[in-house]
């Protein structure tokens, strides 16, 4: 399998470099030439496989360059760390169903696929003897997740922009907490938005980039999809084995597009396994106004109490554009270098009603989140996160126009990490578990910065380069 980008501007490369690459070098994401599809034998067979086993069936179909044993020891290690058996389980309510993401070191669904992009950095610079340099920019959970994939390693260092106290303390407290002398945690005086433009702006500057030897971390790198792919795939399953012969609708609580994204790509690969994908936002709904308007236009962003969805400029979105724009890099450049100039894209009626064969989509307010996650915990004594409540409540509102088939919500992350919004909603606190107990407690780590991409370089400069 070989790789692209959206933007066509570079030659086809392989899987590992890139995972190197991050974002391409000629500023577009990085594809896969063409997504393979499975036979309904090969459903069946991965129906009946735990979930590494699955996620070396899927993964080795995208990473070509990669030996099948060494790609068995990387996913065998990565979801060690879980704490449960089978990674993402999957768990009925009624009507719906939950796909529980957080059982990975930092309670969030990004554990699922940064434990394993850390192993594979990790191997790929020993290989080559080399040193990283990752630079990222997170809402909240990207940042954890990133830094507990990679703490300690000897040939990476890792610098996360986040955005100064607009992400949950228990998040903060997560990234600048850790002690290991290869994170380094820049808290910027800004919103998500600012965060990844300065990121993306210095993965553009290729003489830095190289010099500095960056490495992405964010949802611009596609092994970070690929992983999330896996769990769409092993949900739909599970459902198909119990009986299910409708297709199965996924609930996505939806900020930088990354992992709806991998439920696009889950249901290419699978044909009619997987049914309607719900884009749930909440009050930043660039993405549902698209669905229902065709109409893609910057707003402001507005803080909430699902925090890491504060976002407007949805990264992947352009992933999605490709194949809207079947699969011609050359619009997909003129569209995104208009949208740097005008910050709207419109799209026509025809590729709206192809949208909306995938996509459904609702923007949840937060009196809806707060009244999601108490109803919700009334009914079953189970506590969700504000993030996985956007998903619910979106999944209840849309069910009645969705063709037959169950609906799952995708679980993003541990209530526990959003302690103020659940407390808002049934009157307690949720129980921590035992990897956010004592955070309060200890030293923190983190600078200070403007939103500027100069003052983030000289800052990278300052400590960034090391000798091998
Ligand atoms: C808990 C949680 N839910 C949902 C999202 C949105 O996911 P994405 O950015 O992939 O759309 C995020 C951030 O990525 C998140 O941290
Ligand atoms: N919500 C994310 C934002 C970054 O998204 P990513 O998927 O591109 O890493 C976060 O929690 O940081």
């Amino acid at each position: 399998m070989k790789y692209i980008s959206t933007r066509g501007g570079i030659d086809p490369i392989d899987f590992s470099d890139s995972v190197m690459m991050g974002l391409a070098t000629d500023g577009g994401l990085i594809l896969p030439e063409n997504i393979p599809t499975v036979s309904e034998d090969t459903l069946k067979h991965w129906a009946r496989l735990p979930y590494q086993d699955l996620a070396l069936e899927v993964m080795k179909l995208f990473a070509s360059d990669i030996s099948e044993e060494l790609l068995e020891d990387l996913i065998k290690r990565s979801y060690s760390t879980f704490d449960h058996a089978e990674v993402t389980p999957v768990v009925e309510f009624g009507d719906l169903y939950i796909l529980e993401l957080f059982h990975g070191p930092t309670y969030a669904f990004k554990d699922v696929a940064l434990q394993f992009l850390g192993n594979l950095f990790s191997h790929l610079l020993s290989q080559k003897g080399s040193f990283m340099n990752i630079l990222g920019a997170t809402s909240g959970d990207t940042g954890s997740a990133a830094i507990y994939g990679v703490k300690g390693k000897d040939n990476i260092d890792i610098f996360i922009l986040h955005p100064h106290g607009r992400v949950s303390p228990i998040q903060a407290l997560q990234m600048t907490t850790v002690e290991d002398e290869n994170v380094f945690n820049l808290a910027i005086e800004g919103n998500f938005d600012d965060c990844q433009t300065v990121v993306k702006t210095i993965f553009n500057d290729l003489d830095f980039k190289n010099t500095y030897r960056l490495g992405a971390v964010n949802s611009i790198n596609w092994a970070r999809v690929l992983a999330q792919v896996v769990y769409y795939i092993y949900a739909a399953l599970k459902l198909r084995e119990a009986g299910t012969e409708d297709p199965i609708h996924f609930s996505v609580p939806t900020g930088n597009f990354g992992d709806i994204f991998a439920g696009f790509v889950a249901r290419e690969i699978t044909g009619d396994l997987i049914g309607r994908l719900i884009l749930a936002t909440n009050e930043n709904n660039i993405l549902t106004r698209f669905v229902l308007e065709g109409r893609y236009q910057k707003g402001k962003v507005v803080p909430t109490l699902s925090p890491s969805m504060d976002i407007q400029v949805a990264s992947n979105f352009e992933r999605y554009l490709y194949y809207l724009f079947g699969r011609d890099g050359k619009i997909v450049k003129l569209t995104m270098d208009e949208f740097s100039r005008t910050g709207i894209i419109t799209i026509d009626k025809e590729q709206l009603c192809l949208v909306r064969k995938t996509f459904s989509s609702a923007s949840i307010n937060q009196d809806e989140t707060v009244d999601t996650i108490r109803r919700f915990y009334k009914r079953y004594s189970y506590v969700i996160d504000p993030h996985t409540a956007v998903g619910v409540a979106a999944a209840q509102r849309l069910r009645a126009e969705l063709p037959p088939g169950p609906i799952v919500c995708l679980a993003t992350a541990h209530p526990a990490k959003f302690p103020g919004a659940v407390r808002k909603a049934i009157g307690r606190e949720p129980q921590r578990p035992y990897g956010l107990q004592g955070l309060e407690g200890k030293k923190q780590r983190y600078k200070v910065l403007p939103p500027n991409v100069d003052e983030v370089k000289k800052y990278i400069k300052s400590v960034g380069l090391k000798d091998l």
